[in-house]
């Protein structure tokens, strides 16, 4: 849709000019792969000049589409399939099979670095998403627009679980689906708000409760004392406390220091708290039956008002835990802007909507090891926001499909990845894309 849009005003434009010189220009403009003199100078400053590195660069700001307040637009990018595969399991069976448990730390902190970019990625989707659905029908019904402070009601949800229990695909599923608007910020790093969700007249915040370390009893480890001792009494500071474990796993190995962490939580009564029990994973449950005995096996902690049983990922059990979470919140002023985007956010929506147009253009072609960068972000004074992406590839092969005949293709996602920041940005945006190749 959008490119049609965008050729339209092209080809108003070219009906409205009758200079063959000129047009001939702009065309060779337009398919250009080469870097235009003046754009690329400023484009590339931030770079320094490797010899090593060659470079085809599309530039927004060749392509003189007025900017149109597009407005919050249904659209549905196609999301990719993203690939469930958790590569903690690939390092889990290399350490069993292989015996490789110390084998190489270095791959393990890559391994984690890009554990943590992909949730960066997921988050971003997620929130593209939200922001480029905009309100259905229920949210519509509750208008957050204008709500006044007086009417406004908040809630602070912690979630606590072991690490890949799903607390952050849960989030995301809520924060992602139903969002009115979001923002993100790390406060400490004991209190990470995963996400926001503001609905209605409502605004639940999410927050991650890092660095709580169990020993087999289920109390906190000795180690790191301070740091764990100031991230278990913040459990307190929430409202609602989900404690949520993965029972597919508990079904085939469960694993005693979670078992302590849910009967702990679960038997010290907080009257200032109310908490509930979340049984993920349900999806990968063949026989429903064993979740029954799974609730059984709890059913004797008083200190959970509510089990549920959910799949973060797939949503389903989700719906009842957010109504029931929307009844718990307090009339109070909301905490959070929810027309803020965070920075952060900004950036990683900005490198998934070009990535989503060149998975779209390049398709299986182009292998998932390509380097994708974000290099310069700036706010320009007359209101517009310049952002840079580097695309880097060791390969000519792969530079020239990224390239495409004559820089159509990198032209093409360009193009549509700039429009596509503008109307979610609602503001100019000046975008820079350079296919780099590292010698
Ligand atoms: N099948 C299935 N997989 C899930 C579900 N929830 C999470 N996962 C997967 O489990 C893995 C861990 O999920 P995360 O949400 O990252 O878990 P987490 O608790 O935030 O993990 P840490 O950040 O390590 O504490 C990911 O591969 C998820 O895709 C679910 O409901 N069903």
């Amino acid at each position: 849709m959008k490119v049609r849009r965008a050729i339209r005003l092209l080809s108003t434009f070219f009906s409205n000019t009758h200079d063959p010189k000129f047009k001939a220009n702009f065309l060779s403009h337009f398919y250009s792969a080469q870097p235009q003199i003046d754009h690329f100078a400023a484009a590339t400053s931030s770079f320094g000049t490797d010899p090593d590195i060659d470079s085809s660069a599309f530039d927004s700001a060749q392509f003189s589409v007025p900017y149109q307040n597009l407005g919050n637009q249904k659209q549905n990018p196609q999301q990719k399939s993203q690939p469930t595969w958790d590569t903690k399991y690939r390092d889990e069976v290399n350490r069993r099979i292989f015996g490789k448990a110390n084998a190489n730390k270095k791959r393990r902190l890559k391994i984690e670095e890009e554990e943590k970019e992909e949730k960066k990625r997921t988050l971003a989707r997620a929130l593209l998403q939200a922001a480029l659905d905009g309100p259905d029908e229920e949210e519509e019904e509750g208008e957050d627009v204008g709500v006044k402070g007086e009417d406004q009601k908040s809630l602070s949800v912690g979630i606590i679980g072991a690490p890949n229990a799903g607390k952050s695909a849960l989030t995301n599923y809520m924060v992602g689906s139903k969002v009115a608007a979001v923002s993100r910020k790390m406060n400490t790093t004991t209190h990470e708000v995963l996400g926001v969700m503001t609905k209605g007249d409502t605004q639940i915040c999410f927050f991650d409760t890092p660095g709580l370390m169990l020993k087999k009893s289920g109390y906190p480890s000795r180690d790191l004392k301070a740091q764990t001792e100031s991230a278990w009494s913040s459990i307190d500071l929430y409202e609602v406390l989900i404690v949520i474990f993965d029972v597919h796993r508990h079904l085939s190995r469960p694993d005693s220091r979670v078992v302590r962490l849910i009967e702990r939580m679960g038997t010290e009564p907080n009257t200032k708290q109310k908490r509930v029990l979340c049984m993920n994973k349900v999806d990968l449950v063949e026989r429903k039956k064993d979740l029954l005995k799974v609730a059984e096996e709890f059913k004797d902690l008083l200190g959970y008002e509510r089990v549920f049983m959910i799949s973060g990922l797939k949503g389903s059990g989700v719906k009842d835990l957010t109504e029931y979470l929307m009844e718990q919140a307090f009339k109070r002023p909301w905490d959070e802007d929810p027309y803020t985007m965070s920075e952060e956010v900004m950036k990683n929506i900005s490198l998934e909507v070009v990535r989503e147009r060149l998975l779209d253009y390049v398709h299986q072609e182009i292998p998932y090891n390509i380097g994708h960068r974000l290099m310069d972000w700036k706010d320009l004074r007359n209101g517009s926001l310049r952002i840079e992406q580097h695309l880097i590839t060791h390969k000519e092969s792969q530079r020239k499909i990224l390239v495409g005949k004559n820089g159509s293709k990198i032209g093409r996602i360009g193009m549509e990845a700039n429009e596509e920041l503008r109307s979610i940005f609602k503001r100019e945006v000046h975008l820079i894309l350079q296919v780099r190749l590292k010698r």
